[in-house]
């Protein structure tokens, strides 16, 4: 974040974001003409402007966006904010999570498309590592409260993504507030994919933990990068929304592209071996972008787009430490040390199910990759995009640790719902495993330059 960009100064105008009046055409206007570069780090312009170089630098880096989105060569770690999908979905899955659900609390269209504005330009600085506005940690005079937070300065963009999402309740009555008005005029404009997730058998699902009018997910290598941007999006939203719930995550539970290692959840397992990559661009098109055939012409806006669904699932883990391996691996599928298939011997093995031992399958009918797979799903697939968690203990003993369950897909009633229905009536892995908080959002495509979060909803 930002010292090079902050211009001491008691004016409070100075480096504020622009309000709605004076974005022309509902175009946002985002680089500030002093700002650093993409592809340029606050470090890099901090160091270089100590030695008079920085206009150079800043003039010749390009953003570093890779078949994942995301620049691993680039040492300045910005992913790009704009192009035609959202970052943070295909995007390489970063370390860190924090999500964030927000109630809208205005019944005022004109109050929301302005923060959207709002957001957008602060979004699209923090994700280059830069202060939501030049020098808004400590560049807006003595006598004004900062406009950004400054807990990043100093930190590297550390591939931060902000992608946004739009619930049910946005456009009318939902699961949250079944007596809600179209407060802002866009009921026709919801798409039919867009609707309130079923209740599914053995979940303890927590209003405080679910739902949500918008929702804003946060990846980044950094858990203070993302934290800083959630808390400030919510700073500027005053008024305006408010947050509903929100979850940290801290270790990823899926791969989005081939160049991944595949990592570990709290049962101790590989996860997302078998996920959709950033590489599968067929299989994308088939099972996770919204395409114009899917909507009528009112809900076109989410062509390109996608559904997010997120699960809080509190994992049983104490008892689960007191299974035996078989036992896991029977549950799983797979086995613990390699993640290999149970009928095979590598990792990337396709699972055989027809193979049997004394008449029993050796991957059991119980087990939760025979569930989830293709094959026993219509062929239906999702991109999985999850993270651990931890939030303390129980109060009883137990940690109340578990997996945020993320997935996109483009359609969450074809692909997400029945796949689930099939999970919680019959995988052996539902013993161990409380879902408390459920969620589903229509993502739409990404930006375009000059445009702001929500516009093609908002704008006819
Ligand atoms: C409804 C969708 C899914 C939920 C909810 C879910 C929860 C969940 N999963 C694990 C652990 C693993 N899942 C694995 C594979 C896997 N899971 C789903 C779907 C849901 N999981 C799918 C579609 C798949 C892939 C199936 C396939 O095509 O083979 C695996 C195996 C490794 C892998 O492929 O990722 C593990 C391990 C937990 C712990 C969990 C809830 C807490
Ligand atoms: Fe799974």
């Amino acid at each position: 974040m930002s010292d090079s960009e902050a211009q001491p100064t008691g004016d409070p105008e100075a480096g504020r974001v622009p309000d709605a009046s004076e974005a022309s055409n509902g175009r946002i206007e985002t680089p500030a003409p002093d700002a650093p570069k993409p592809g340029v780090s606050r470090r890099t312009v901090l160091g270089a402007a100590g030695v008079g170089i920085a206009a150079g630098l800043a003039g010749g880096a390009a953003i570093g966006a890779t078949v994942g989105g995301r620049g691993d060569s680039e040492p300045d770690r910005v992913v790009a904010f704009r192009g035609e999908r959202q970052a943070g979905i295909v995007t390489e899955a970063q370390d860190r999570l924090h999500f964030a659900a927000f109630d809208v609390i205005t019944d005022s269209r004109e109050a929301l498309v302005d923060m959207l504005k709002k957001w957008t330009v602060a979004a699209e600085r923090m994700t280059r590592g830069e202060e939501t506005v030049p020098g808004g940690a400590t560049g807006m005079g003595e006598y004004h409260p900062p406009a950004d937070t400054g807990e990043a300065l100093g930190l590297s963009p550390a591939h931060l993504t902000l992608t946004i999402g739009f619930g049910p309740g946005l456009f009318g009555p939902s699961a949250s507030d079944p007596g809600r008005k179209d407060r802002f005029g866009i009921a026709d404009r919801k798409p039919a994919a867009l609707a309130d997730l079923p209740a599914f058998a053995q979940e303890k699902i927590e209003p405080s933990r679910s739902f949500g009018d918008i929702c804003i997910q946060a990846c980044a290598d950094d858990p203070q990068v993302a934290v800083h941007a959630v808390r400030n999006l919510a700073r500027i939203g005053v008024g305006v929304v408010s947050v509903r719930w929100s979850q940290l995550g801290f270790g990823r539970t899926s791969s989005t592209t081939r160049s991944q290692e595949t990592p570990r959840n709290m049962f101790g397992f590989k996860d997302g071996t078998a996920n959709i990559r950033a590489e599968d661009t067929e299989t994308l098109d088939k099972w996770v972008w919204v395409a114009p055939g899917d909507n009528p012409p009112a809900a076109q806006w989410m062509t390109g787009g996608t559904y997010l669904v997120a699960r809080r699932i509190r994992m049983d883990i104490e008892p689960w430490d007191r299974a035996n391996l078989k036992e896991q691996e029977d549950i799983i599928g797979r086995t613990k040390q390699s993640g290999a298939p149970l009928s095979g011997e590598d990792e990337f093995d396709e699972p055989d199910f027809q193979i049997t031992s004394y008449g029993t399958p050796i991957i059991p009918l119980t087990s939760h990759v025979r569930l989830a797979h293709p094959d026993m799903n219509n062929g239906a697939q999702i991109l999985r995009r999850g993270y651990n968690f931890t939030d303390g203990s129980d109060g009883f003993g137990h940690l109340d640790a578990g997996l945020f369950f993320v997935a996109f897909n483009r359609d969450s009633f074809k692909q997400f719902v029945p796949m689930q229905h099939q999970l919680s009536r019959k995988d052996a892995m539902t013993e161990y495993l409380i879902p408390n908080g459920s969620a589903i959002f229509a993502v739409p495509p990404g930006l375009r330059p000059g445009e702001y979060w929500g516009q093609r909803l908002f704008e006819k």
